[in-house]
């Protein structure tokens, strides 16, 4: 099994490039782990003390169960991947089945600052966006798809993405092995990557 790390500050692109690395591959052959569905279970606090949580902060991931996860899936186990609700600030209670593949990507603004799980990782790619360039994508996501006003949205930015972003995220590009820039759509490094799925795909 070929693991895939892929990290970078929230909406650097993580997600658009993981979707446009799949794209192109046969559907199934690449299995996704996202780190959203590893935010630990809230259901003990109410609605108010959710909202309240630092989600850019490290202790806010089970990675305790993200690790064990992707032991189970190198042992060829499928695992019960939780669903999470950003709007409800917590796991929604399903889970997805998830099935080992020849090639597992995992991605998360958080993934690389753990060393346990960097370990796992036969790839780091970071994913670089400007910031004002991922704030403004972020603004724009956060309203139409997680259930946010703009002053929810710039308020986080400044008292939790942006100083968790420069003590954690950011610090962990020096772990990569490639670096993805992202103020544009990037098909060039896209295709690489892909290529390096594709090759192992036939290998495998
Ligand atoms: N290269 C890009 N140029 C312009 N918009 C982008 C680009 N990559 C992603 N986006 C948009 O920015 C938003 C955040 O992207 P997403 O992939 O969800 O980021 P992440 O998973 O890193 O938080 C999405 O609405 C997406 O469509
Ligand atoms: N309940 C939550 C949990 C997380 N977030 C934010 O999500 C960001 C990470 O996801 P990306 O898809 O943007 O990489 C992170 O910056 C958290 O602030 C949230 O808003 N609410």
């Amino acid at each position: 099994m070929l693991i895939i790390g892929i990290a970078g500050g929230t909406g650097c692109g993580k997600t658009t490039v993981v979707n446009q690395i799949l794209n192109e591959l046969p559907e199934g052959e690449v299995g996704i782990i996202s780190q959203d569905s590893y935010y630990m279970d809230t259901t003990h606090l109410p609605y108010e003390e959710r909202v309240k949580i630092n989600f850019d902060h490290p202790r806010s991931i089970d990675f305790d169960l993200l690790g064990e996860h992707l032991k189970d899936l190198k042992n060829g186990k499928a695992i019960d991947q939780p669903v999470y609700s950003f709007v409800k600030h917590n796991r929604t209670g399903d889970t997805i089945k998830t099935l080992p593949r020849e090639v597992m990507i995992v991605e998360g603004i958080l993934i690389l600052t753990h060393p346990e799980i960097r370990k796992m990782f036969d790839i780091k790619i970071y994913v670089h966006a400007d910031s004002d360039e991922r704030l403004i994508r972020r603004l724009k996501r956060d309203i139409a798809d997680r259930g946010r006003d703009l002053d929810e949205v710039l308020t986080r930015y400044q008292t939790t993405l942006k100083p968790m972003h420069q003590q954690f995220i950011e610090p962990t590009k020096e772990y990569a092995d490639i670096i993805i820039p992202t103020n544009k759509y990037n098909t060039v490094a896209v295709n690489i990557v892909r290529t390096i799925i594709n090759e192992k795909l036939a290998n495998a």
